[in-house]
């Protein structure tokens, strides 16, 4: 089977879109997933791919025209089209106008993987391995590794080196840096990359199920246990595991761990039979894990085991100018995801940005980007537009005003008023924590007069 495939999923529902990309991405497949028409062009302008596997009811636009159209592009891409219980005909069209297979929906996933595997075989699809992956890279750029710093730059250039070595790695950087991200960047350029890179978060699941869910159990180890299932290391066999969140892991794992390390093999729970694997790990943390050894947290000769490589995230408050880089890639990204069209920021707003201490880092650069284009939806972004915390106090004193009439030129009146309202506006609601009546009594106003100030400049409250 070609598990390097490269496929383009087009589904505009959340939850189905993710279960179907996930179920691809464990099965070994490279997936681009696209909620609407838009980001599925986007995505195709990108890069090639494979396979297309497309919803026909989008919400912008006909899945039929758009396989029409891909169809154009590509002749040799396979595409399945998936289509409503009642909509029979139109599959039948799909299939008369160039689709290759058809899904009925609601259908059981393993329906899908084996439709997705027999196209593939059919079509002996993706034959040349150097040109898949530059067209990783360029696809990467919808989700990837965005930076121009020396750091940033430092650390592309280590993983092209690394090229495609086999080693351990261990990732180390704040919360939100990227550290997933440069684990999958890691993966795409090694040796294993047409086999899948399985995810974990250590931290986030309690110890008894995170070592269900890291080596699998078999039937009966533990009440609910009803079959045996295997775990996120025998799926990864072949390929990598990303375990993020080590430092996390429960002394007990670190010496399952440890094992799989040293001896490549481990037990399910509640099985006296060992299981060989041969995976690379690709380890990540936020903490310090020299401070968490030397504290006896973690163990000493596990942390060697993985710090074969070490590469360290900087936090993005260290990035410089990547910050700006990063607001106008969310900018792309998001401004063609929700049909919105910020063009910018003003010097205000990016000075306000490259002073912020960015304590969730880019993750939380995403949200801001993400929330400004759902609510301000067009122009230039003013720090008006920016959550009060991410306002330093020299952007608050340029707000408040202080103009030395006799150091500018002209004044543009309308403008600088407007401004002030604009500020005079989210103080006051900031200051009644949002409670338009008190706000409106304060600025002495009427609430409905307040309330239509308010959606005229996009004011919006800031979500922590
Ligand atoms: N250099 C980058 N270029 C573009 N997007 C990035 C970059 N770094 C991070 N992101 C985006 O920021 C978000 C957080 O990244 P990621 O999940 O990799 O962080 P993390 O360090 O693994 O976080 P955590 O420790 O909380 O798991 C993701 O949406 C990711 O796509």
């Amino acid at each position: 089977m070609e598990q390097s495939a490269f496929i383009l999923l087009v589904e505009d529902n959340d939850e189905f879109r993710q279960i179907l990309k996930e179920l691809l991405e464990t099965s070994g497949y490279h997936v681009t997933a696209a909620p609407n028409a838009t980001r599925a062009r986007e995505a195709l302008d990108l890069g090639k791919f494979d396979m297309c596997i497309l919803d026909v009811r989008l919400p912008d636009g006909n899945g039929i025209e758009l396989m029409r159209e891909f169809r154009k592009g590509d002749p040799d891409m396979g595409i399945i089209i998936m289509t409503g219980y009642a909509e029979i005909d139109t599959a039948i069209d799909a299939v008369r106008l160039g689709a290759n297979d058809f899904l009925k929906k609601p259908f059981a996933l393993d329906e899908m993987l084996v439709r997705v595997t027999e196209l593939m075989k059919t079509r002996q699809l993706r034959k040349d391995n150097t040109s898949l992956r530059e067209q990783v890279r360029s696809t990467e750029n919808l989700t990837g590794f965005t930076g121009q710093c020396a750091a940033m730059r430092h650390l592309q250039e280590t993983v092209n080196l690394l090229g495609s070595s086999d080693s351990t790695i261990l990732i180390s950087g704040e919360s939100g840096s990227g550290k997933e991200v440069l684990a999958k960047a890691l993966h795409r350029t090694g040796s294993r990359s047409n086999k899948p890179l399985v995810s974990i978060n250590c931290g986030a699941i309690p110890e008894e199920l995170l070592e269900s869910e890291l080596f699998g159990h078999v039937k009966g180890a533990f009440t609910g246990a009803i079959k045996s299932r295997p775990g996120r290391f025998e799926l990864a066999n072949g390929g990598a595991i990303f375990l993020d969140e080590i430092g996390d892991m429960s002394p007990k794992l670190q010496v399952k761990l440890l094992r799989v390390l040293q001896e490549r093999s481990f037990e399910p729970v509640g099985s006296q039979q060992s299981i060989e694997v041969d995976v690379r790990v690709i380890a990540a943390t936020h903490r310090d894990l020299e401070e968490e050894v030397a504290a006896g947290r973690f163990r000493e000769d596990l942390y060697y085991r993985l710090n074969v490589i070490p590469l360290h995230l900087p936090p993005l408050r260290e990035r410089g100018d990547d910050i700006l880089l990063l607001v106008n890639h969310f900018l792309n990204y998001f401004n063609s995801e929700k049909g919105s069209n910020i063009t910018g920021l003003s010097n205000d707003a990016k000075q306000a940005l490259l002073s912020y201490e960015w304590p969730g880092n880019v993750r939380e650069l995403r949200n801001l980007v993400e929330r400004v284009c759902t609510l301000k939806r067009e122009g230039v972004v003013e720090t008006s537009d920016l959550p009060s915390r991410m306002i330093s106090e020299q952007a608050r004193m340029a707000q408040n005003f202080q103009i030395d009439i006799n150091e500018v030129d002209h004044i543009d009146l309308k403008a600088t008023v407007d401004e002030f309202e604009n500020h005079l506006i989210q103080s006051a609601l900031e200051r009644f924590n949002w409670n338009k009546n008190r706000a409106a009594n304060f600025l002495s106003m009427n609430r409905t007069t307040l309330v239509e100030k308010i959606k005229k400049k996009g004011i919006s409250q800031p979500s922590e």
